[in-house]
């Protein structure tokens, strides 16, 4: 593992098979950048995916985000620790005790996996949240599932970077931000709601930078994420 990697970004593997994915992170530098193994990917490959990318030297992010009972929910974030990948997420809405109890197994086990939870996910705008019953504001419910996930005793959450400095300040500096619906300016916004530029997100607290399409959609991936990098 290449631990000494200090590059915030983290490129999501969607929208490709197995063979386009390892294509893609064989342009790729494990130096500059994580990857991120999601529903899609693992659903087609499993566990072997996990494996190459690791001989690849690449730390690899499990996004597969369990939402489940607290036993069901903490024994899957516990499979993906064997895998040996860097990070792993759940859904804070799964509650407190799930939450807890899952980062009591990786801690039973010694097992150094950072945990993370989604709070209200990216592609959501303040209508679309109403629309499942959260009538009190997007900002509120993200503020209250992190605290949540804080008091669960988890690394940090995923959430807009729209939210970045509102959760430094509520949850501390090292509690980690990892932010999806990152675009440059020109870049489509697709299905996502709540963007942010890369560098605004940095600015504003963000720790990692989930990007999928604007790399692996552009005409050269690798060169989209060192001008991404450039732009920070
Ligand atoms: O947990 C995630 O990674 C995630 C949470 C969230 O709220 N929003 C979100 O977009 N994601 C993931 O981040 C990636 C964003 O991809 P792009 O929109 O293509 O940059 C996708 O793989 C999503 O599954």
């Amino acid at each position: 593992m290449n631990n000494a990697i200090n590059s915030p970004v983290i490129v999501a593997l969607d929208n490709m098979t197995k063979d386009a994915s390892l294509a893609l992170a064989d342009q790729l530098d494990p130096a500059l950048c994580r990857l991120k193994v999601g529903k899609e990917l693992y659903t087609r490959c499993g566990p072997e995916i996990v494996k190459a990318l690791h001989q690849r030297q690449f730390e690899v992010f499990l996004d597969l985000k369990f939402h489940d009972i607290p036993n069901t929910t903490a024994q899957a974030v516990l499979a993906a620790a064997e895998l040996g990948v860097w990070m792993v997420n759940v859904h804070a809405s799964a509650g407190l005790e799930a939450m807890s109890l899952a980062k009591q197994r990786l801690l039973d086990r010694d097992f150094d996996t950072l945990l993370i939870a989604v709070t209200v996910l990216t592609s959501m705008d303040n209508e679309a949240l109403m629309r499942t019953g959260i009538t009190d504001g997007l900002d509120a419910q993200v503020s209250r599932l992190a605290q949540l996930t804080k008091q669960a005793g988890l690394d940090g959450v995923v959430c807009s970077a729209q939210e970045a400095k509102t959760l430094k300040a509520l949850c501390g500096q090292d509690f980690k931000l990892i932010t999806p619906g990152i675009r440059l300016l020109d870049d489509n916004a697709d299905d996502q709601k709540r963007i942010c530029t890369p560098k605004q997100a940095l600015n504003d607290g963000s720790d990692y930078l989930v990007i999928g399409r604007s790399i692996t959609q552009a005409a050269d991936p690798s060169a989209k994420l060192q001008l991404i990098l450039q732009s920070l």
